[in-house]
């Protein structure tokens, strides 16, 4: 929370770029480059550095292709290089205590990411071992950004949607040490005002702009802080595949530049 707080300070930005390598939308420079999972990434990652409050790899992106090494470099890396930018692995954990141990060591220490999506769904006791890492940041999914969010997060329990139990106990209970983050998706407006308005100062992680539509100026409008900070707005495919040719790099950081510009605009 400290390197973010800083990060939002000192490069006056609240883009997150997500790392989401998806090969067959690589340039053609990469067909036969054995590395190109990780070379793709640290090149997107080097172009969009100055704009960036934050890196989210997402795990499922290098599983699935069998390159973890690729993600355990690109984060080493993401440290040597920007040692500035906090970086926020996305896995969206969640699974009973003795198990989400392991996924808090994978995170944390195999992978040494600073930040970890979870998912909140088995209760505290499931995220009680990353929320446990005081020096390292929970980020709990509260509103998604997906069309199907509300069929269960929306379900009223006690006369409040189910969202908002999960923002008002993040905020609160689960967040003695300071360490915690709530996920509210860009395509919910309205919801990140009512997140915003009862979490206080508590980051949110804003993913959906870009490629999933969310509009970064309603975003910011209805869910900064009151020093216009507070948000991590994230996108991944609208700065990865801005170009598919050889002026990748550029792209992605013309990409980053004019959502970080907008973003300014309506702080
Ligand atoms: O936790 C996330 O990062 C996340 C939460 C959410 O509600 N919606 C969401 O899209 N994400 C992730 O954010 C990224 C969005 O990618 P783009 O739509 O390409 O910008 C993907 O990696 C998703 O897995």
């Amino acid at each position: 929370m400290q390197a973010l707080r800083a990060r939002w300070r000192d490069a006056d930005t609240l883009v997150c770029v997500g790392l989401d390598p998806e090969p067959g939308k690589f340039p053609a420079r990469f067909l036969s480059d054995p590395d190109a999972v990780f070379a793709f990434c640290r090149d997107i990652a080097d172009a969009t550095a100055d704009y960036a409050c934050a890196f989210k790899p997402q795990i499922a992106h290098f599983a699935a292709l069998g390159a973890e090494d690729a993600l355990a470099r690109l984060i080493a890396h993401l440290h040597a290089v920007h040692p500035d930018v906090p970086v926020i692995l996305d896995s969206k954990r969640g699974d009973i205590g003795s198990t989400a141990q392991h996924y808090a060591t994978e995170a944390f220490d195999r992978y040494r990411a600073d930040a970890v999506t979870a998912n909140p769904y088995l209760g505290r006791d499931a995220l009680q071992p990353f929320l446990d890492r005081a020096d390292r940041g929970v980020v709990i999914l509260c509103r998604t950004s997906n069309p199907g969010a509300g069929e269960l997060q929306d379900l009223l329990v006690a006369g409040r949607p189910l969202y908002q139990h999960v923002a008002e106990k993040a905020a609160v209970k689960w967040n003695a040490h300071g360490n915690v983050a709530l996920v509210v998706g860009a395509t919910w407006p309205e919801q990140l005002a009512e997140v915003r308005a009862i979490v206080g100062d508590v980051p949110l992680l804003v993913p959906g702009v870009g490629a999933q539509g969310g509009d970064a100026a309603a975003v910011v409008r209805n869910a900064k802080t009151a020093d216009g900070t507070g948000l991590m707005i994230s996108s991944s495919r609208a700065v990865l595949y801005a170009s598919n040719g050889d002026d990748y790099a550029q792209a992605a950081a013309a990409a980053a530049r004019t959502l970080r510009d907008e973003i300014n605009r309506h702080r």
